[in-house]
């Protein structure tokens, strides 16, 4: 890639912005230290932002390497001039239902400018050229630059031309908002509600039915429904998009496809000859997408697939680098939003980071002073857009902002491929990002840690594309373009940095080893023996690495393997109803307890009313039982006021309501999985029981010690036992960890602990923690073997 500097243009900062940090720079330093200068930049205009609003066209892999690139040929259509920033798509937001369907006369409009709009996409003079290709060729890499038009368009060209006769179309997305936003997007394109002809599918949310065509859906889920359809068969065409991320579940997916393909491209019959003569009935077409991708290996793998390029992006987007690195990539994004607020035309601002909290310290910085902005200053509105926090509050970012007012949105590479943001003008790019990695422990297990980084060359240029969709954009990148040209050109594949434990399992499901898979990167040795040996300890394999009986059950639940193994566990231990309102808490995508620091004595107060002693788990189980009550309590009034109690409710005792919500939602699944695999979900501790946290009377059976037994079947692998120091020592591992202060039990010591995770600052901590019978482990079959 060459990126050639232009010159310098840099914006300058208007008065108003010199003021402010004049102004307010004393009590912004009052608690942090940080300088007041305005960003310089360097303008870059750059191959890789498509800088011009170029001749659009489709080429063929031969073409491209000797250097002819020869157009194909295509419907061509006289081009027409664009309008400007289309004010129509901002109507439409993230997941919305049946957003044009309404027959008015600006519902037909606003389709018209649609369709207008798609004829106006740089993919769209390639159409006829892209169909033909793919109806010949059976797999295709479709290479084309951010916001040419792949994602929404593939699918819908397929569906249009007939293609794919009765079958559906399945397109694959790393990140669930970008696939939940499409399906949106692109069900309007249709002129469509959202669900019915195009449709997705993420974990534990699923919106389609037997007459969706299209269906958006992470890599996860359609991995997951090779459990019960290995062939794949209602799918006609998958598209794998954004295959350069190379999560571990796109490689699991292409490795699937590879075999899938021969089986089900297989001709029928041959002749006396020995000829084919009869093509298969339900033949599979495999498109491989991406804006930066290394389309050569991507082609190799599948045996020299032919390779297409859409050239061109609708809308140019001009790079400007800082002339310097920024040690305070926070305190940098800040400053340059306000000179984007005090000097650029309107249009929101998207900012990258690499977590939440830095996407916390960001948001609360940037309100302080927006409050101090002169008062004839446009507003400032702050979303933030990150894994953990709740996918409703993530759709927020797309809802439009009030008039007079510029969106600000604080995201993490979440919102760095695939969607489209209206309203977003601007990006801020930080450089940064936050990376899985598993470090595989030498007695078996192994943790997942999420390290800061550098972002890739890859990554920039994805978050780069994010402006310029609806109108020319422009991206400031907080580093300098000495950093850029070295950066890795993109991330190492996640199959060889990530825990391989639940991919295993599900492998084993379907017949499968990981070691005999044909992937494009083999994991190491070492990752997939550490999976293994979770797996055994979690009983889901024999000592020979089979499939357990017990090990396919689990398999069957979309949540973490050791999650899924006390749901199995609870089953004999009869506490299976408790168990899954546990879980649902813990696979929820927020987290339930909120923390408010200059509140933190009235946090500790609230939070007392729900301490269980046995520690954190319990804890959980009390919050959901109280918000039961409240939700029974309140029966006979009505569905509003209901709502509005609850709310109430969980805002006096700082709790989450949104998790809440979700896990009921995740409970409702897990129940729905247990009665297919027989599991009787309702059986309860409690009714057994009928104590709850009270005080321990010697002889008494509490119900907390089933429940907290079948944890223990899952958590195996993260157990500790306390030292005389007051420490405690993992029993599967080398490591020496506190409990975490968050925790009921930070200054308890007991003799034993299972633990959630452990978090790395000063210390390694055990968080989500219980305390749990040191016997628990001397009746353990797996670890009795083991010490066998
Ligand atoms: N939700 C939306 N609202 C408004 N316009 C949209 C929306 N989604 C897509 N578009 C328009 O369609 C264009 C093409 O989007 P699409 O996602 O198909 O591009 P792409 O080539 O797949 O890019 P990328 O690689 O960045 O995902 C966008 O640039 C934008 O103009």
């Amino acid at each position: 890639m060459v990126v050639a500097t232009a010159g310098r243009s840099t914006p300058k900062p208007g008065k108003s912005v010199v003021q402010l940090f004049r102004d307010k720079s004393q009590k912004y330093n009052q608690h942090k230290k940080r300088e007041s200068k305005p960003m310089p930049w360097v303008d870059v205009s750059d191959e890789e932002s498509g800088q011009k609003t170029g001749k659009n066209s489709l080429k063929r892999n031969g073409a491209m390497a000797n250097g002819q690139s020869p157009n194909l040929p295509s419907n061509h259509r006289r081009k027409k001039p664009r309008h400007s920033h289309d004010t129509s798509s901002h109507a439409h937001n993230g997941v919305q239902e049946d957003a044009t369907n309404g027959a008015g006369p600006s519902s037909l409009s606003k389709a018209a400018a649609i369709q207008e709009q798609r004829k106006d996409l740089p993919i769209a003079q390639g159409r006829e050229a892209l169909i033909e290709e793919i109806r010949k060729n059976d797999v295709t890499v479709l290479l084309g630059e951010t916001g040419s038009g792949k994602t929404t368009q593939v699918p819908q060209y397929l569906l249009e031309s007939g293609l794919v006769g009765n079958g559906m179309i399945a397109v694959t997305q790393p990140r669930r908002v970008a696939a939940t936003s499409l399906a949106a997007r692109v069900a309007q394109e249709q002129n469509a509600p959202l669900g019915q002809l195009v449709g997705y599918a993420v974990r534990f949310d699923e919106k389609s039915t037997s007459n969706t065509r299209i269906k958006y859906m992470t890599d996860g889920m359609i991995v997951r429904e090779l459990l019960s359809d290995p062939m794949l068969s209602k799918y006609s065409v998958v598209v794998v998009d954004e295959a350069h991320e190379r999560t571990l579940r796109t490689d699991l997916l292409l490795a699937n496809l590879k075999k899938i393909i021969k089986k089900r491209n297989e001709p029928t019959k041959r002749d006396a000859k020995g000829k084919n003569n009869t093509t298969s009935s339900n033949p599979l077409k495999i498109v491989v997408m991406s804006a930066t991708l290394d389309a050569e290996k991507f082609s190799k793998f599948f045996s020299g697939a032919k390779i297409l390029y859409v050239k061109g992006r609708q809308h140019p987007v001009k790079i400007y680098h800082s002339a310097e690195h920024q040690m305070d990539y926070v305190d940098s994004a800040m400053r340059t939003f306000f000179q984007i607020h005090t000097d650029q035309p309107p249009g929101d601002v998207l900012i990258f980071l690499p977590g939440q909290e830095d996407i916390e310290s960001l948001q609360a910085s940037i309100e302080l002073f927006a409050r101090q902005l002169p008062v004839n200053s446009p507003n400032v509105l702050i979303c933030s857009m990150f894994a953990a926090q709740d996918s409703r509050k993530n759709i927020q970012a797309f809802a439009p902002a009030p008039p007079n007012t510029r969106k600000c949105i604080l995201a993490t590479n979440i919102a760095e491929t695939s969607i489209t943001i209206p309203g977003v003008k601007y990006v801020i790019d930080t450089g940064k990002c936050k990376e899985k990695q598993f470090l595989a422990r030498a007695g078996g297990g192994g943790l997942d840690t999420l390290l800061t980084k550098d972002i890739t060359q890859s990554s920039a240029m994805q978050r780069t594309g994010r402006a310029g969709r609806e109108g020319s954009g422009m991206c400031f990148r907080l580093y300098p373009e000495s950093a850029f040209k070295a950066m890795q050109v993109s991330s190492e594949p996640e199959i060889l940095r990530t825990s391989l434990t639940s991919s295993i399992l599900q492998l084993k499901c379907l017949g499968q080893d990981m070691q005999d898979l044909d992937l494009m990167d083999k994991p190491d040795e070492e990752s997939i023996i550490s999976a293994f040996r979770t797996l055994w300890l979690l009983g889901s394999v024999d000592q020979k690495g089979s499939l357990t009986p017990a090990g396919r059950k689990m398999a069957a639940f979309p949540v973490d393997p050791m999650y899924a193994c006390s749901i199995v566990a609870s089953e004999g231990l009869q506490c299976t109803s408790e168990v899954i309102d546990i879980i649902s808490v813990l696979s929820s995508s927020s987290k339930l307890f909120v923390d408010i620091s200059d509140q933190r004595d009235a946090v500790a107060e609230q939070r007392r009313k729900f301490r269980h002693p046995s520690g954190d788990h319990m804890t959980i189980l009390n919050v959901v039982r109280a918000y039961e009550e409240i939700s029974a309590s309140n029966g006979t009034t009505s569905a509003n006021k209901n709502k509005a109690a609850k709310r109430e409710w969980c805002r006096k005792h700082f709790l989450n309501e949104r998790t809440l919500l979700e896990a009921q939602e995740i409970r409702n699944q897990l129940r729905t999985v247990c009665e297919r695999e027989n599991i009787n979900w309702t059986v309860s501790a409690l009714k057994k029981t009928a104590v709850v946290g009270g005080a321990k009377e010697d002889g008494v059976i509490h119900e907390e010690d089933s429940i907290i037994k079948a944890l223990g079947h899952g958590l195996t692998g993260n157990a500790a036992f306390l030292q005389p120091d007051g420490t405690y020592k993992q029993i599967m591992g080398p490591s020496i960890v506190k409990i975490h202060p968050s925790s009921v039990l930070c200054d308890k010591k007991v003799a034993a602990i299972i633990y959630d995770e452990l978090v790395f600052t000063n210390h390694i901590y055990a968080r989500g923690v219980s305390s749990i019978p040191k016997s628990f482990f001397a009746t353990h079959e797996p670890l009795k073997q083991r010490h066998a």
